[in-house]
């Protein structure tokens, strides 16, 4: 019998968290805490953000009333809290099929805005809303955005401050919850500078025990305070970084402790009974509370697998063995040329390039959640001489596309892109599946796309990649466990050709092309091996390069009576579609089925549940084939493959 789900007894609405006195809203941190530690370690998620935002939440809803009030979450990952206290409790498939979102969603509750999932758009949202309040002559609604430190690196959250700053009659509050990390720490100028105000305020605090003590001892305990007190006015003036949003017009308010409550909410109030844009600037501590998480030097548990809550060690290994391919490639290509750099957008150790910074300090660039700077600053180091390897999850990459398109591939720039995570990711949900790379940069004039589905390939392809000096390339591989290797029957043509990896007989009919790309070639194996078992002979292939088209490709295409396509991406602009477009460019009519992912957005669930439910595994596929088959040959039934 599973584990009852756990609820909070003390809090279902805001409205009953406002009626809390102060030692029930304490109790409350805690059990919410409590609750973090051990509902998260059962299902995974982003323990260490969460656990930074307790206090703060709790004092977000006593101060304003959602959903009148608009609360806009930045990435959305520490909202859990939130959800708490807006009703949702239970945590028992949180990220799983049927369960909680691990962001805000619409479908959960009306407390919810933004489900997006990608960092820096926050502001924009707020911006939006409160221009749309005023519109209306809302004149009482508040927007509240919480942006953290990291999501401020991005381009979009300047943009967005250029104009809530024009906006002095718009009721917007923009908290910043500066826990000076994105994973890592911060970087970057803004970084510094929210930087020195922390440590302003770590002298307010400095200070606030050296007036309870220093004034105790009489007069010469006072001199000392009012000495201390000379020196921290000083360094506040020295270092005046809120002067970066008071000379936007925006008012700043902190730097607050983000785990006082009470002084959240006396700043939260100041905030709110201003008349137009006002920055809380609250600092707190991700993974607060928690020592495995404090104690996290790489990344303050910011997404956690299943733990054991009393260790905070991993219940298994987690496997992110198509990463540590890369990392380790990657390193090996960098000792043999000097002109490859790693470039990260705030994500070093997730997308494998800390080992390269490791050797190479000098020669891996972390930009902070900068996207767009990331791509065109690529395009410039290329200019300059270099060949950079940028590695992003897929789902990001659309962050850059105009970059991609605009400088990288306008100016024929050799910058090589490793995409993680591409294909069905599940448990993050819409924006994190990375299923849109393949059709997106397949507009990109002279864009070249790799797809490896082994360790092998995956070693062979990223050289092969870094070695277009005069191109932009893709390397796209999913997220988790290496698949077993799949060796090669024969590689078709020079580098950059297809591999076969199967051919089958058959018994003279209808011959079928599986074309398996990326991580689907062991699907495409499996498939033909079914077709073959009930006499559908044909050839099984990878193509390697996906995009453009292959020659060599397309005459094996041309060679059989039905192509059949399966990919983790789009089905719409995917591989199976240019396959077909490039055969009907060459006047051949070889049907094309193609399977991949539908456009549309998919809810949060596991990856094999989403393969399962999208009809791609193997016999899923090889019964679609058969029908096609016999659709063909006119016969009256398809084979009947079992699933
Ligand atoms: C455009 C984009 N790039 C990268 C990511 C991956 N990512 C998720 S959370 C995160 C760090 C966010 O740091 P911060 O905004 O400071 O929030 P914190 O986790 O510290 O609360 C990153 C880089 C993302 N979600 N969106
Ligand atoms: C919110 C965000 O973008 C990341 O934290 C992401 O959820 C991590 O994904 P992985 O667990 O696949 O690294
Ligand atoms: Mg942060």
């Amino acid at each position: 019998m599973p584990d009852e789900p756990r609820i909070l007894p003390t809090v279902t609405t805001p409205r009953d968290l406002r009626r809390l006195k102060p030692a029930q809203l304490d109790a409350l941190a805690a059990e919410i805490r409590d609750f973090l530690v051990t509902e998260v370690s059962k299902t995974g998620g982003h323990l260490g953000p969460n656990l930074g935002v307790v206090e703060l939440t709790i004092a977000l809803h006593r101060v304003f009333s959602s959903p009148t009030d608009r609360l806009v979450f930045d990435t959305g990952h520490q909202a859990y809290v939130h959800k708490l206290l807006t009703g949702r409790q239970d945590f028992s498939r949180l990220r799983g099929r049927g369960g909680l979102s691990g962001y805000p969603s619409r479908a959960e509750s009306d407390h919810d805005v933004v489900e997006n999932s990608h960092a820096s758009a926050a502001l924009s949202w707020a911006d939006g809303i409160a221009r749309a309040n005023q519109v209306a002559g809302l004149r009482d609604r508040h927007v509240v955005a919480v942006v953290g430190d990291g999501a401020l690196t991005g381009g979009m959250a300047w943009e967005a401050l250029n104009n809530i700053s024009s906006g002095q009659d718009r009721r917007l509050v923009v908290v910043v919850n500066d826990n000076g990390r994105s994973y890592s720490p911060t970087i970057g100028g803004l970084a510094q500078q929210l930087d020195t105000l922390r440590t302003t305020q770590s002298y307010e605090r400095v200070l606030a025990l050296g007036k309870a003590t220093l004034q105790r001892g009489g007069p010469p305990g006072r001199f000392a305070y009012d000495a201390l007190h000379g020196l921290k006015k000083g360094l506040k003036d020295v270092a005046r970084p809120q002067g970066l949003f008071e000379d936007l017009g925006i008012k700043y308010v902190g730097p607050v402790d983000g785990h006082d409550r009470v002084m959240v909410e006396h700043a939260l109030r100041r905030a709110k009974a201003f008349d137009g844009p006002v920055i809380v600037h609250v600092i707190t501590e991700k993974g607060r509370g928690y020592t495995p998480a404090e104690e996290d030097v790489a990344d303050r548990f910011h997404a956690v697998g299943k733990i054991h809550p009393e260790t905070g060690l991993p219940v298994a290994p987690s496997r992110f063995g198509w990463t540590a391919v890369f990392a380790d490639e990657i390193v090996a290509i960098a000792r043999q040329r000097s002109d490859v750099v790693g470039v990260t957008a705030a994500m070093l150790h997730p997308v494998g390039l800390a080992p390269m910074a490791e050797e190479f300090p000098d020669r891996v660039f972390d930009v902070g959640i900068a996207e767009q700077h990331a791509v065109t600053s690529a395009a410039g180091m290329a200019f300059a001489g270099l060949h950079p390897v940028i590695g992003l999850y897929a789902t990001f990459l659309g962050r850059g596309f105009d970059q991609l398109l605009m400088d990288v591939g306008l100016h024929k720039a050799g910058v090589t892109f490793v995409l993680d995570r591409a294909g069905l990711t599940g448990e993050d949900g819409a924006s994190h599946n990375g299923m849109w790379d393949i059709a997106m940069t397949s507009i990109v004039p002279g864009l070249r796309l790799a797809a490896p589905r082994d360790e092998t390939t995956l070693r062979e392809e990223l050289r092969e990649a870094v070695a277009v000096d005069d191109a932009p390339t893709v390397l796209r591989y999913p997220k988790g466990a290496l698949p077993e290797a799949l060796p090669a029957v024969q590689r078709v043509g020079g580098a950059y050709g297809p591999d076969v990896l199967a051919r089958h007989a058959g018994d003279g009919g209808a011959r079928v092309l599986v074309v398996g790309v990326g991580a689907f070639a062991a699907c495409a194996v499996e498939v033909g091996e079914r077709l073959a078992q009930h006499g559908i002979g044909g050839t099984v292939v990878d193509p390697r390069w996906v995009l453009p088209v292959g020659s060599e490709l397309l005459e094996l295409a041309q060679g059989h009576d039905l192509v059949v396509t399966v990919e983790d991406g789009l089905v719409t602009g995917g591989a199976g579609s240019h396959l077909r477009d490039a055969l009907a460019a060459a006047g051949t009519h070889v049907p094309v089925q193609s399977h991949g992912i539908p456009r549309t957005y998919l809810e949060h669930a596991s990856r094999a549940e989403l393969v399962a439910e999208l009809g791609l595994r193997p016999a899923d596929v090889a019964r679609e084939a058969a029908s096609a088959v016999a659709h063909l040959t006119g016969a009256t039934e398809p084979a009947t493959i079992d699933r």
